[in-house]
């Protein structure tokens, strides 16, 4: 069995985790870390949690974790996370990271764009990024994960693959993405209570969201070139799921036809579990993936303006948080990818 501790349980990230690993066939949660509950059962937070009332939240003790574990999941704001990170990785034990902290190759990207001062940049070498579709094998040989975003994981599945095949112009790349407000994490933010943002609809982060630098930096190894985009999140008054609606201009002079397109994406996800191709013409919706793993890609030619228009669909806490991050784990430990994860949405 591989022996797990999750550090920001009580987060919403951390729930999803504990609630995925509970049931995976090869693991066994060993500690469950908290910073403000120590010594509290997790169904005094989540009610239904019933049954994983043996297991107390614990403050971290690195001790402890040496003995007790062989990976930790840490799911913190990203500033906690580049200091507790090094710390686990001293203890021996393999490390995914759900912050932003461990993502980028350079840390003067992070540092712009977070406005976060990065004290480990050594570890940025280190750290592998963890899209299992695009790094399978680098994933199987880390010692530390740089889980993606959410909003990124749906943005880079749907066009790394049209890029790389340069079915699509990179300068021409609009990103109109949605979110429900799981995204905003647990913690109280007035903007996105349920008061402030159940039955209205807003964007927000224009123009200097921090997703756009890790979708520029993961598309530009897909290109071979930089690659600059216009990236727009709104806030959903849902609570999970991610719609990312995506506009691209077609290869200037070039007649490029939807089999061109679907081609591209089946040979590029040949053999992947959770990414769904669905035919021109056919988008995908929320309900297609939340409580899932898949990724849903949908999209259609618009001929009249030379523009392909994509549509990718996600459930921000799993595959874009906890279901992603069981999918490196299950990759570092040489197990199938899939294995523990859900396969099917909660259609209703
Ligand atoms: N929500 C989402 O859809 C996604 C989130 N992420 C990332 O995952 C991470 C967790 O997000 P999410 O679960 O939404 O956030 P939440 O706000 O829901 O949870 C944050 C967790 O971090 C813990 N925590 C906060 N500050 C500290 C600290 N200084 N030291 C130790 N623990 C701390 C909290 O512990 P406690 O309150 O128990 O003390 C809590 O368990 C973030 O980096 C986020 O960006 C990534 C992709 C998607
Ligand atoms: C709705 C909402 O607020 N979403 C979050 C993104 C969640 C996520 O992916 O977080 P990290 O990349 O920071 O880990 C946001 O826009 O900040």
């Amino acid at each position: 069995m591989i022996r797990v501790g999750i550090i920001g349980a009580t987060g919403y990230a951390g729930e999803e985790l504990v609630r995925l690993l509970s049931s995976h066939p090869e693991v066994k949660i060993t500690h469950i870390m908290s910073k403000s509950f120590c010594g509290k059962k997790i169904s005094e937070l989540y009610g239904s949690y019933l049954a994983l009332d043996e297991m107390l939240l614990e403050d971290i003790d690195y001790e402890i974790i040496q003995q007790d574990c062989d990976v930790v999941f840490t799911c913190l704001p990203h500033e906690p996370s580049i200091e507790i990170v090094p710390k686990l990785l001293a203890c021996g034990v393999k490390v995914i990271d759900l912050s932003g902290s461990f993502r980028y190759k350079d840390a003067a990207v992070f540092e712009a764009w977070y406005g976060i001062h990065h004290t480990h940049p050594e570890l940025l070498k280190k750290a592998v990024y963890g899209l299992c579709e695009l790094y399978e094998e680098e994933i199987a040989g880390a010692d530390l994960i740089g889980n993606p975003g959410c909003y990124t994981t749906a943005s880079i599945l749907a066009l790394y693959p049209l890029l790389a095949c340069n079915l699509i112009q990179k300068d021409s790349i609009i990103i109109d993405a949605k979110s429900g407000v799981t995204g905003a994490g647990r913690s109280e933010k007035l903007p996105f209570s349920f008061c402030e943002s159940h039955e209205s609809f807003k964007a927000y982060g224009v123009t200097t969201h921090r997703h756009t630098s890790e979708i520029e930096e993961q598309l530009s190894f897909a290109a071979g070139s930089p690659v600059a985009l216009s990236f727009t999140p709104h806030l959903l008054p849902v609570k999970r799921g991610i719609l990312a609606t995506i506009y691209a201009d077609l290869p200037k002079g070039l007649e490029i036809s939807p089999i061109e397109i679907q081609g591209a994406y089946e040979k590029f996800y040949m053999g992947s579990d959770f990414i769904q191709i669905l035919p021109h013409g056919s988008l995908p919706e929320l309900k297609f993936v939340v409580g899932s793993n898949n990724c849903f890609i949908g999209y259609k030619i618009d001929e009249r303006l030379h523009k392909l228009v994509i549509v990718s669909c996600i459930d921000n806490l799993i595959k874009g948080a906890a279901g992603q991050a069981v999918q490196n784990m299950n990759l570092m430990f040489g197990l199938d990818g899939s294995t523990g994860l859900p396969q099917l949405a909660m259609y209703l």
